[in-house]
């Protein structure tokens, strides 16, 4: 049987095949000043970041998976055709603010020069206001916030966290509205592959398209079983967006999921997202971060399920390992605590995705090296680890799930 362009119907299920991008020149084009904006608490090394991501790369390959980059298949799409090329550049630059006039003139005319090759790379890594000669007529570039800006086009150091962007789901994808200006042009490359590229071009469901103006991003969008979704209301995703994904999914003939599980979580940069404190990590085992439930042990928490005539039925929660129970209809369940739950280990190692896992088959996990409690209590609980070195990797506030996207795992 042919592989599937994108099938992914858990959390657990054997990794077969999975989207990555490698750091490139856009981790180092952060500076102080635009570190917040851009979504970083530190400027990573770069050579030591590549390092740790081809190590990270390998574990999976070694481990079965196939491993594809999204820069890579971006380039097999721009490559093939100028006009999808020219398509392409035209929306990225409007995108980025410059639909029209002198500058937009001057980036067009300096892309062009490029390889598809480099004009991908350089589009990742972002261009310099003063990389090439233009006479620059715009009171917009010269005045101004933006006129401080040392980039014309800011670099995407985010684009190695794969996972947010889009997100599998069945035999399709959501394409992401993404929450930051910072991280927008990441889900344009996506669009681009999943509409052009021969792999995926036809064979795959969009469920909800990056044209929407409401935000919604990877990290939160968790898909339990094959047929029921967790999804962070968080930082980076609106309840709104949650209530548009999910009339979709009930109403689309091609769509198995009939249930959506909405957990609030706090809205906050070190919580970004739901699976920077809760990922899945066997059939009844999960990781979680304590300091997602309030003093009583409890959240907000909506089962979503279809409604008469396209609506959406909701019933209140407030209990995660409860909910879990009666949605994936479990007698018992384990709930692992990152560090232990220890208080001052346990955000700590949530600050560095301690709780942020890849599983890459039911009951074995890929993590970061650094968070040893989490990972030893892993160990006790069963799971089998693979770690992986991460002293700049996390510097981007991003784990082994956050810098992954699968597109095929084994049903379970
Ligand atoms: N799925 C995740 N937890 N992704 C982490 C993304 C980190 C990135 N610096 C951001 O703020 O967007």
């Amino acid at each position: 049987m042919k592989d599937p362009a994108i099938k992914v119907n858990s959390e657990i299920g054997k990794l077969k095949t999975v989207l990555l991008k490698r750091p490139g020149e856009e981790v180092e084009n952060i500076t102080p000043d635009t570190m917040e904006r851009l979504l970083f608490d530190d400027i990573p090394f770069l050579e030591i970041a590549q390092k740790e991501h081809d190590f990270f790369a390998q574990t999976l390959r070694d481990n079965g998976a196939e491993t594809l980059y999204i820069d890579d298949l971006a380039v097999d799409v721009l490559d093939k055709d100028n006009a999808i090329r020219h398509k392409f550049v035209e929306t990225y630059l409007d995108e980025a603010g410059y639909g029209l006039g002198t500058t937009h003139d001057a980036l067009y005319e300096y892309l062009q020069d490029f390889s598809t090759r480099d004009m991908v790379t350089k589009l990742y890594a972002g261009i310099r206001r003063n990389e090439f000669d233009f006479s620059n007529d715009s009171l917009h570039d010269l005045a101004g916030r933006d006129a401080a800006n040392p980039f014309l086009l800011d670099p995407l150091p985010n684009a190695y966290f794969t996972r947010d962007p889009q997100a599998s789901m069945g035999h399709g994808l959501t394409i992401n509205h993404m929450t930051f200006k910072a991280r927008r042009p990441e889900s344009l490359f996506t669009e681009y592959v999943m509409q052009y590229h021969p792999r995926f071009a036809g064979k795959v469901n969009v469920w909800r398209d990056r044209n929407h103006d409401t935000r919604i991003e990877g990290g939160d969008e968790l898909i339990l079983n094959d047929h029921v979704l967790a999804i962070g209301v968080s930082e980076r995703t609106s309840s709104k967006s949650i209530e548009g994904l999910a009339k979709e999914l009930f109403k689309n003939s091609e769509s198995n999921f009939d249930t959506v599980v909405a957990v609030e979580i706090p809205h906050n940069h070190a919580m970004m997202h739901l699976d920077t404190v809760f990922t899945m990590v066997n059939y009844d085992q999960f990781t979680v971060f304590p300091g997602i439930m309030n003093d009583e042990g409890h959240m907000n928490i909506f089962i979503m399920t279809p409604g008469a005539n396209g609506t959406v039925k909701l019933a209140h929660r407030t209990d995660l390992a409860a909910t879990l129970k009666e949605v994936l209809h479990l007698s018992e369940l384990d709930m692992i605590m990152t560090g232990s739950g220890d208080e001052i280990v346990a955000p700590r190692e949530q600050w560095n995705d301690g709780s942020n896992t890849l599983t890459i088959a039911p009951g074995e996990v890929v993590t970061y090296n650094r968070n040893y409690v989490s990972n030893e209590l892993l160990r006790r609980h069963g799971i089998r680890v693979h770690e992986v070195i991460s002293s700049e990797l996390s510097r981007g506030r991003g784990g082994p799930r956050c810098m992954s996207q699968p597109l095929w795992r084994e049903d379970i």
